[in-house]
């Protein structure tokens, strides 16, 4: 979408702009915020696919730096109207310590708002996630839910119980006034399992799915279902809420919004097969091969090794007691909160976000495991 020069007055930060979801949202700004003059993409890492995007209309400006570091953040959001916080340490299978994920998601969050409040930038979306909600460690299964059904939110893992408190760090700074004597107006979105073109977990069972012949061995029964949202809707969201954080601040300022679209409601192996069945991939078993009871004690067993193993070697295996209670308990969303309140609807269809992901995973080398 092209936007006249004059048109184009705004400037965006996007935090983790070269992450996986990041990446979507600088590609969706630049294709539709028209009024978009120059976008910030701050990341502890640059892509080297930054360079090819700043021969555009759009002065597009990589920064490398660091989310905790206070005065790295207030250098990138200062003269920024809007920021987009995305940055965060996604990190469930304890590559990372417990110390090192609140730094990042809850001292770096807290950066991004002082930041925001010092240099007066008025308008913050979060990056949330469904974690915030659940699955609980209780197993308590949240069926179709919405922004307002009651869930018994009960955090122990370092992931979201930091990206719950970030998320009210954000809400609770809706309102502050920012240098300048306006009102900051924030809000947070909070996508399910998030999936598309770029999904690293994706790949890895492509690559696990190759190593072991082509096969796949269901753990999770077909009968749970866990709440997946494609990449590109979730940016757009995004894209959305942070273009309309400014014409409906009282409406909006201070609330969460969960990020959904039409992809259907499966379990997470169920629903990873729409992709890796189209390359080639069978998954085994119409039941779960091994009982409950035997993933729970090899889910204890791997939590027992990475612990011993520390001081030598980092283990990180997909299956611990936290991954296995996510992927075994209910968590669905149905809602139309985002449509009521700034007009969302998703812009890819189920069918478009199935086909962009499977042309996606078979134009990946296979040979690079
Ligand atoms: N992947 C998923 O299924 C879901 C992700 N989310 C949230 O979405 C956001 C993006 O996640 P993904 O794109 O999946 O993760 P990702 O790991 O691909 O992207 C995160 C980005 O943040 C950057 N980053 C990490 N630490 C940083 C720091 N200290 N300073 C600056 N940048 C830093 C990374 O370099 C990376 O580019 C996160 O906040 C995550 O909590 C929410 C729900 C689901
Ligand atoms: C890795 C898990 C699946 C392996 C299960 C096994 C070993 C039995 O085969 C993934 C199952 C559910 C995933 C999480 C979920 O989609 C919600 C998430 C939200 C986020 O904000 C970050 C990522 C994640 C925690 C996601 C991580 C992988 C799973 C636990």
């Amino acid at each position: 979408m092209a936007g006249s020069a004059e048109a184009r007055k705004l400037v965006y930060l996007v935090t983790g702009g070269c992450g996986f979801l990041g990446e979507h949202v600088v590609r969706m700004l630049l294709e539709r915020e028209p009024r978009l003059r120059e976008l910030r993409v701050f990341d502890l890492h640059l892509s080297p696919w930054l360079e090819e995007l700043k021969t555009g209309p759009v002065q597009v400006t990589g920064i490398q730096g660091d989310v905790s570091e206070a005065h790295e953040v207030a250098a990138a959001v200062s003269g920024a109207h809007v920021v987009i916080h995305t940055a965060g340490l996604v990190d469930v299978f304890g590559r990372a310590s417990p110390e090192t994920i609140y730094k990042v998601n809850v001292q770096g969050t807290q950066n991004v708002v002082e930041a925001c409040v010092q240099t007066g930038t008025r308008f913050l979306v979060y990056t949330s996630s469904m974690e915030v909600v659940g699955p609980n460690i209780k197993g308590h299964p949240f069926y179709r839910g919405n922004e307002d059904t009651p869930y018994e939110a009960v955090h122990e893992h370092p992931y979201p119980h930091s990206k719950a408190q970030a998320e009210r760090l954000v809400l609770e700074a809706n309102g502050r006034m920012v240098h300048g004597g306006l009102p900051l107006v924030t809000c947070a979105l909070r996508p399910t399992g998030i999936y598309g073109e770029g999904h690293q977990i994706m790949r890895d069972f492509y690559h696990q799915g190759l190593r072991l012949g082509g096969r796949l061995f269901r753990a999770i029964p077909a009968s749970v279902e866990h709440g997946r949202v494609y990449v590109g809707n979730v940016a757009w969201m995004h894209v959305l809420v942070a273009r309309e954080l400014e014409h409906r601040a009282a409406l909006m300022g201070g609330q969460v919004y969960f990020c959904y679209d039409k992809s259907p409601y499966k379990s997470y192996e169920d629903f990873n097969m729409e992709f890796l069945g189209p390359c080639g991939l069978r998954l085994v078993g119409t039941r779960p091969l091994l009982p409950y009871w035997l993933l729970v004690l090899l889910a204890t067993l791997n939590a027992l090794l990475q612990w011993l193993l520390r001081p030598l070697l980092l283990y990180a295996p997909l299956l611990n007691p936290y991954t296995l209670v996510v992927a075994n308990t209910t968590f669905t969303v149905s809602t139309n909160k985002a449509q009521r309140h700034f007009g969302y609807e998703p812009l890819f269809s189920w069918e478009d976000s199935r086909t962009r992901t499977i042309l996606w995973m078979q134009g990946m080398d296979s040979s690079a495991q």
